[in-house]
């Protein structure tokens, strides 16, 4: 468990992070967001003091973090960051290995683990593994910098924009192991991102932050419900924030049953969600969807009027 309580950053003059307070449950994934500069890096980084606070305290599990050595802090939390942070001069290997060298692991355990990990970023270990950086994409070098935060299996993960340079396809596979991850794992996990369908998907807590302050938090789809002011509205997406809810939504939440009349041609996965469900119907020219489950087999149906009421303001 991560706790913020009343927490301030100063800079000289300037106040980065102003009174900020936060909890973050284990096995929960907190994303920030806010416009540029309003304070998540510094946020993300006083919890492993790479940044130290000037006010207030963070506790970590109960513990106030400068209680704790500051490389066991560390050691203890995955870090990883959009530009990455790879030593220029070390291979991809050991640039993963390092966390669980340091930690001391059998050299083989740590071969092992690396090459574990290679293999959950999709990066080839023969073609891989001898590289440096600079012999990277942007992309390939962003998978080694989250291979190298999770190397040690820590509980806790800050991650800064890790998935900012991959291309969407490669970006929504790695949400999806990370989400897989943190359920299964329970990792408590706190992300920094401006894309905010990432951040939609992402959070169990979406935190909200403004010139240095919280503006507000919760679970997505209360604050696309009930933004607690134009600010935050506008963040969500303004006038967009219906098709962001409704990707947040199953078909089957709204699905009907099935219609003794006949099948509707087309077909939607029940896990879809409502915004995939839509864009179908906009794509097929459709309004019923047959509702089919894992093998194929139709188990109900939704229509576009039943989806437009489905958006919680029935
Ligand atoms: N080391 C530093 N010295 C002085 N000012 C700093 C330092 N680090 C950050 N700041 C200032 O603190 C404020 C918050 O910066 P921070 O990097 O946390 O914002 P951010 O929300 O992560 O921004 P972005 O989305 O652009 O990455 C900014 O005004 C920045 O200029």
């Amino acid at each position: 468990m991560i706790e913020l309580i009343h927490v301030t950053k100063r800079f000289g003059a300037e106040t980065a992070v102003e009174d900020i307070s936060l909890s973050v449950a284990r096995g929960e994934f907190c994303v920030l967001v806010g416009t540029s500069g309003c304070g998540k890096s510094t946020t993300l980084r006083m919890i492993n003091r790479l940044i130290e606070h000037s006010e207030g305290e963070i506790h970590i599990d109960g513990q106030q973090i400068r209680a704790f050595r500051e490389e066991t802090l560390r050691r203890r939390m995955g870090y990883a960051i959009q530009s990455t942070g790879l030593f220029p001069h070390w291979t991809v290997e050991r640039n993963i290995g390092l966390v669980p060298r340091l930690l001391k692991w059998p050299t083989g355990r740590v071969r092992e683990r690396v090459e574990e990990l290679m293999a959950l970023l999709g990066l080839a270990v023969d073609e891989f593994a001898g590289k440096y950086p600079s012999q990277l994409s942007g992309g390939q070098a962003q998978r080694v910098g989250v291979a190298r935060a999770l190397a040690a299996d820590p509980d806790i993960l800050l991650m800064d924009e890790p998935f900012g340079a991959l291309d969407p396809i490669t970006r929504e596979t790695l949400q999806e192991e990370l989400r897989a991850l943190q359920a299964r794992l329970q990792k408590t996990i706190v992300f920094v991102t401006h894309d905010m369908a990432e951040a939609l998907h992402l959070a169990d807590r979406l935190v909200v932050m403004h010139q240095g302050r919280i503006r507000q938090q919760g679970r997505p789809l209360a604050l696309l419900r009930e933004p607690t002011d134009d600010f935050v509205a506008s963040l969500l997406g303004g006038e967009d924030r219906g098709l962001k809810e409704a990707a947040l939504l199953p078909v089957s939440e709204r699905m009907l049953p099935l219609d003794p009349r006949g099948l509707a041609r087309e077909r939607v996965g029940q896990h879809a969600s409502l915004r995939e469900a839509l864009s179908i119907m906009l794509w097929r020219h459709a309004e019923r969807l047959t509702v089919v489950d894992d093998d194929d087999n139709p188990i109900g149906e939704l229509s576009l009027r039943r989806l437009v009421g489905a958006r919680g303001h029935e």
